[in-house]
């Protein structure tokens, strides 16, 4: 496939450059990327924020989490950077910045200006900064990358896209959803269409249920305040985890054309049915049980009767063809017992029969950390034994790739894109609205201070709220039996009769 990339000449600018996201993602992605051969040595990298801060500040500041550099590249690298300092809202910083674009190009004899604006800004200034972007230093071919998150809501997101739209076009726009770029989830259209064992089998006849679950580690320690407003729903289900489920269950795209993967997209959201409010499962964490991690509410930075959910599971249908009465089920929750994002798909079970007992297929599909993907399988024990074990067909990253692999970040994989132009792994405004469209109602249901919706507490550390297990349960997700699956099998004692 062939798109436009960007070429040796080109021009960064990082706004918001002082800030949090540009010091831990977008400067370490772009060097990264510099590191590895993926930026052309000639490109010239412009940081512009408010803060005052001298070129040599700003370069500590930002090389503070660059990964495998040596003294000699991150040298290099920063020797491409510099900082302009001035306010979002008036003409002279964009003036400056307009005149080291072109003093650049001039030297360098562009004619067609390449010209690549990253915005790591709060939502509230992407409008005016786009505005200033236009009139100033819009010039040749650029383009333009958003954070999250457009928009609080549906109304919102469409006032941004109303605000947007008549400076830049779709092409000029890349919408960062940066679950998009890690390695695992650019690999599932590869694994269902690329693999007729999976292909032929994924639809309602032969898969029981879904999930994807986000499981994180930590708290909200120091961002509640920012949380707040916002809740786990907000903060990744209507996005990353929506993300991954479009990937996981639209249908096969006529080419890897971003354009044909997007508009397979769309149509599956359009086929997600509204989500049930009913059928929801809402909680909050509270302190660890041995008292060593704090609760949400300890946070001196949210309200202290805030209702705020940090952990959520909620159950979707999409009424197609291929998925009808599927149950889905999206979960993610903050303060668990561990970090890790999978997919987990359950197959129906076979026939009986000549078994006593058999257990259902599962395929894992693993995002982070480590990514994996196994597949349970049942098998005869090894040996004279006449049971079956539920064992697995595995493809565990770290032991099948060597390590020479470099499997970029999600940030280095995404801005690399950009460069290249290539769209296909960015959220298009169609996508955007539809995603939208299926979360407000549910947001406006669980945010209105009519509903008094039930928060279930549970422990910082724990699995997540109690319920869990029969939430899960309910949605036709089978656990294994106790002692009826282990990895890896040591001894022979595992259950399931022939
Ligand atoms: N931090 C993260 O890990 C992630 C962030 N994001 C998104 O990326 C964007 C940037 O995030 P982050 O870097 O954390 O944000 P920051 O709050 O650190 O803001 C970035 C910079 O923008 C300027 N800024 C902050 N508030 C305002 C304001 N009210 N008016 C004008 N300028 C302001 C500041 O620079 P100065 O004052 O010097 O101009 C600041 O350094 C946001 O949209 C966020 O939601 C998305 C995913 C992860
Ligand atoms: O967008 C967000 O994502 C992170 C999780 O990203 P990951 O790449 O570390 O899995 C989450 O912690 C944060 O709250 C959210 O805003």
């Amino acid at each position: 496939m062939s798109y436009h990339s960007f070429g040796d000449y080109t021009t960064i600018v990082v706004f918001g450059a002082s800030g949090d996201l540009a010091k831990k993602k977008t400067f370490p992605a772009l060097f990264g990327l510099f590191r590895e051969g993926h930026l052309p040595k000639t490109i010239q990298i412009i940081g512009y924020a408010r803060s005052k801060l001298e070129d040599d500040d700003f370069k500590d500041r930002i090389s503070k989490n660059f990964k495998g550099a040596t003294e000699e590249t991150k040298k290099e690298f920063l020797s491409l950077v510099s900082y302009i300092s001035d306010p979002y809202d008036t003409d002279e910083g964009y003036i400056k910045l307009r005149k080291a674009c072109e003093s650049y190009e001039e030297k360098h004899g562009v004619k067609n200006p390449h010209r690549l604006f990253y915005l790591a800004l709060p939502p509230s200034v992407f409008t005016v900064v786009c505005k200033q972007l236009k009139k100033e230093v819009y010039a040749g071919e650029t383009r333009i990358i958003v954070e999250k998150p457009f928009g609080h809501d549906l109304e919102s997101a469409r006032a941004l896209q109303r605000d947007l739209a008549p400076l830049f076009t779709e092409e000029e726009l890349y919408r960062i959803d940066h679950y998009l770029g890690k390695e695992m989830v650019k690999n599932l259209l590869v694994l269902r269409f690329g693999n007729t064992m999976f292909s032929g089998i994924w639809n309602k006849s032969n898969i029981a249920s879904i999930q994807i679950s986000f499981k994180e580690a930590f708290g909200t320690e120091g961002r509640g305040g920012y949380f707040d407003s916002i809740g786990i729903v907000r903060d990744v289900m209507q996005n990353h985890l929506l993300q991954v489920l479009t990937l996981l269950t639209m249908d096969r795209p006529v080419s890897f054309d971003p354009e044909a993967v997007r508009d397979e997209k769309v149509k599956i959201l359009k086929a997600i049915e509204p989500i049930d409010t009913e059928d929801l499962l809402l909680g909050q964490y509270t302190k660890s049980e041995d008292g060593t991690k704090p609760g949400y509410l300890d946070d001196d930075t949210v309200k202290p009767d805030s209702k705020c959910v940090t952990y959520a599971a909620l159950g979707l249908s999409i009424s197609n063809e291929r998925w009808d009465g599927v149950p889905i089920v999206l979960r993610a929750g903050k303060a668990l017992d561990e970090s890790k994002v999978e997919i987990r798909i359950q197959f129906k079970p076979v026939a009986k029969g000549m078994f006593k007992e058999i257990q259902r297929n599962e395929l894992v599909i693993r995002i982070q950390p480590n990514e994996a993907i196994y597949l349970k399988i049942n098998s005869k024990i090894p040996g004279i034994s006449t049971e079956t074990s539920l064992t697995e067909l595995d493809l565990t990253y770290s032991t099948r790739y060597s390590k020479d692999f470099w499997i970029p970040e999600a940030y280095e994989a995404l801005i690399r894109d950009c460069y290249l132009g290539n769209h296909s792994n960015f959220v298009r405004d169609d996508e955007l609205d539809e995603s939208w469209k299926l979360f407000t109602p549910l947001l406006k249901h669980i945010e209105s201070s009519e509903n008094d919706i039930p928060l279930v507490k549970y422990a910082y550390g724990s699995k997540g709220p109690d319920h869990l297990r029969k939430y899960l349960e309910k949605h036709n997700y089978v656990f294994d039996e106790p002692g009826s699956y282990q990895w890896p099998l040591t001894s022979p004692s595992v259950k399931g009769k022939i």
